[in-house]
């Protein structure tokens, strides 16, 4: 069901974004100097994506990832990266819930690879092992435009959203040992832009079996697409979306901080007085 979130405390939730963006700042040469920030990005999202509006289960509130049936779910491999990333920073703030945490650091991610400002609510609690959500409900990467739109619908999001939030794949890489799909990384790894719909568009896409027998898109420029992701410019739908957002990068922007947010919130209510937080990044703070 529904979770309600906890009346917010006294807490200063800027300084555990300050702790986390610092920490990013300071690791930059994880994943070949790509920095944790897509990582991060990722196990938010993870943490959040087993929601399911038909029976209000799943979703970011008990912070159910931390248990290994969670994390060890096939979906969730390389999240340990950032689980073991965020270790110290729950040391160091033992009062931050874990759900509140691996949102909080995809919030803080987003923004500090110069990506918009996302509104952020605290008051998730943590919840027993026997909530964890069954495996299976993040997305299969090797499906059409049509498991796509069903997959997001059960998280609650349309075609806007859905083709925003996949915007997100700009950011990282895929890597053999975690989804057996494998690409040097796109043009902008570590920065948030719209350079994912602008390499879907322009580049000239190829269809290959990779060493691990797995289908991906593959460009001259040595980038990759998952079949997911080619999906959107496949499906008429998706693909005005698309081309929308490759044409207006503030667009994209505001789209994606409304999805964001709203993914990490779903199967949440929070109290009146749990004002959303818009953190500054450490340069607004010239730290
Ligand atoms: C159809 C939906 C989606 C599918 C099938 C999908 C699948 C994948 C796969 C297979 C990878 C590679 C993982 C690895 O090998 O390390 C990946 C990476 C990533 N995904 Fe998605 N994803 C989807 C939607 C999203 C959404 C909605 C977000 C965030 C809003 C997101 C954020 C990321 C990020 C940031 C990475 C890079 C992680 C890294 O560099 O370690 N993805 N995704
Ligand atoms: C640059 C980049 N990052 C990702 C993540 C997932 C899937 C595809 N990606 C691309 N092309």
């Amino acid at each position: 069901g529904v979770h309600v979130a906890e009346k917010e405390a006294k807490r200063d939730y800027q300084e555990v974004y300050n702790a986390i963006a610092t920490k990013i700042r300071d690791e930059d040469e994880y994943d070949n100097y790509i920095g944790y920030g897509p990582v991060l990005v990722r196990l938010a999202w993870h943490s959040s994506g087993t929601f399911d509006r038909n029976d209000n289960s799943g979703g970011s509130f008990g912070g159910t990832y931390r248990f290994k049936k969670e994390m060890n779910d096939p979906s969730n491999k390389g999240l340990q990266n950032a689980f073991d990333f965020l270790r110290p920073i729950h040391e160091q703030f033992p009062w931050i819930s874990s759900g509140d945490l691996y949102t909080l650091g995809g919030v803080t991610a987003v923004q500090e690879m110069m990506g918009p400002k996302i509104p952020w609510r605290s008051g998730r609690v943590d919840q027993p092992e026997n909530t964890v959500p069954d495996n299976g409900r993040l997305p299969d990467a090797s499906q059409g435009a049509s498991y796509v739109r069903n997959l997001f619908d059960r998280l609650g999001f349309g075609d806007r959203e859905t083709v925003a939030l996949i915007g997100a794949h700009a950011l990282g890489k895929t890597h053999y040992e975690n989804s057996g799909y494998e690409g040097p990384w796109g043009p902008s790894p570590n920065v948030f832009t719209n350079d994912f719909f602008v390499n879907l568009l322009n580049a000239h896409w190829t269809l290959n079996t990779n060493k691990k027998g797995v289908k991906q898109w593959d460009n001259d420029q040595g980038h990759m697409m998952l079949p997911t992701d080619m999906a959107l410019v496949k499906d008429p739908k998706y693909r005005k979306l698309v081309e929308e957002y490759a044409k207006d990068q503030d667009v994209f922007f505001r789209d994606f901080s409304k999805a964001f947010a709203k993914l990490l919130e779903n199967n949440i209510k929070f109290p009146d007085q749990n004002k959303p937080h818009y953190f500054k990044t450490l340069d607004e703070q010239d730290l």
